[in-house]
């Protein structure tokens, strides 16, 4: 007879059923249901350490001096894919410690091939074009690259308000309609003031600059530095605009969701020379870790992440001047 199939462990299943019911929190349900039955527990179910993308950027990061046994990543039901720890976590324990040749900046920018192409440019092209540029080029050149395991685990599309059809973007509310279309716009004019710059990179490239750099391929990699990057303050630097030059993309650490109840301490390290991230609030064994990314209501989230938070403590209503005249005269 298959185990757990008698009328003994029927009886005994409903009762583990009914305690786990009483405790409350559909996650924590699932967690001890499923552990208690026999079954493979919760954390196996949703490790997603396996996959070959994860593995390849294990490696990647091995070889820049990055291991980290105790975060895996992992698939949540309700904040998609994440990092879960292996083991609990204490309050001021060192979430995560990665070294300074694992992230991307505007230093890496400047040290490739793309270099010499921007100090020549006039006027300076801004930081951020820097890294929106050499993440199309690493993406286009594909095998070739030294960053595609970490390419190849960023996301294919985003959601954020300035990917989404104009239809859609019209049901969103007054005041973020507006911001939806200013983010629109903004992404609009970075292309179209770009086009030059870009085409000054012909000579490093076989195909022509138009297919490579175009508007779909910018977005994305625009997105991913908005939605990705840690803040950074890197040195200012002649051959970029004035722009802040605070964004470095890091990879693996750019796993960690966002919750707005947990505190984090987050810097780069000048003594270690790693991005440290250190938790202010415990954690549980086999639960999802997450990252405050700061105090954002929703409409902020949505704009800036591509989701929105439930029960968040920041969640406001905003109210345009029109609206709010019109709910006082009703
Ligand atoms: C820094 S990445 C975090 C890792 C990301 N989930 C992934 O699969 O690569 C930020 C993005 O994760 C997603 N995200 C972060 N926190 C979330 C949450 N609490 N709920 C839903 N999605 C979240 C959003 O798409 C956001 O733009």
């Amino acid at each position: 007879m298959k185990k757990g199939r008698g009328r003994t462990s029927r009886i005994r299943r409903r009762k583990l059923s009914r305690s786990s019911e009483s405790r409350g929190g559909a996650f924590r349900d699932a967690h001890s249901f499923i552990h208690d039955v026999g079954t493979p527990d919760i954390s196996s179910l949703l490790n997603e350490s396996c996959k070959p993308e994860f593995i390849e950027l294990k490696k990647w990061l091995k070889d820049r001096k990055f291991e980290d046994p105790n975060l895996i990543p992992a698939r949540f039901p309700g904040t998609g894919r994440g990092l879960m720890s292996k083991t609990s976590l204490r309050e001021g324990q060192v979430i995560i410690s990665l070294p300074a040749s694992c992230l991307l900046t505007t230093d890496t920018v400047i040290r490739s091939y793309l270099g010499a192409y921007i100090a020549k440019w006039q006027p300076p092209p801004s930081p951020l074009l820097a890294l929106c540029t050499f993440l199309v080029a690493e993406k286009h050149a594909g095998t070739r690259s030294p960053w595609k395991p970490y390419l190849d685990i960023l996301p294919k599309a985003y959601a954020l308000p300035v990917c989404l059809e104009p239809k859609v973007v019209n049901l969103f509310p007054r005041p973020l309609k507006a911001k939806a279309r200013e983010q629109r716009t903004r992404v609009q004019e970075l292309f179209t003031s770009s086009r030059d710059f870009f085409s000054s990179l012909q000579p490093l490239f076989s195909e022509a600059v138009e297919s490579i750099f175009s508007y779909s391929a910018l977005l994305w990699a625009w997105c991913t530095v908005n939605t990705r990057s840690v803040y950074m303050k890197l040195r200012r630097r002649q051959c970029f605009s004035a722009e802040p030059d605070t964004c470095a993309l890091a990879p693996y650490l750019d796993l960690l969701n966002h919750s707005p109840n947990v505190q984090v301490k987050a810097a780069f390290n000048e003594e270690t020379r790693c991005y440290e991230i250190r938790a202010a609030s415990s954690c549980r064994r086999h639960e999802e870790v997450f990252i405050c990314y700061g105090p954002h209501d929703n409409q902020r989230l949505l704009l800036e992440y591509g989701f929105v938070s439930t029960r968040n403590p920041h969640a406001c209503v905003y109210v345009s001047e029109g609206n709010f005249d019109e709910k006082m005269e009703s």
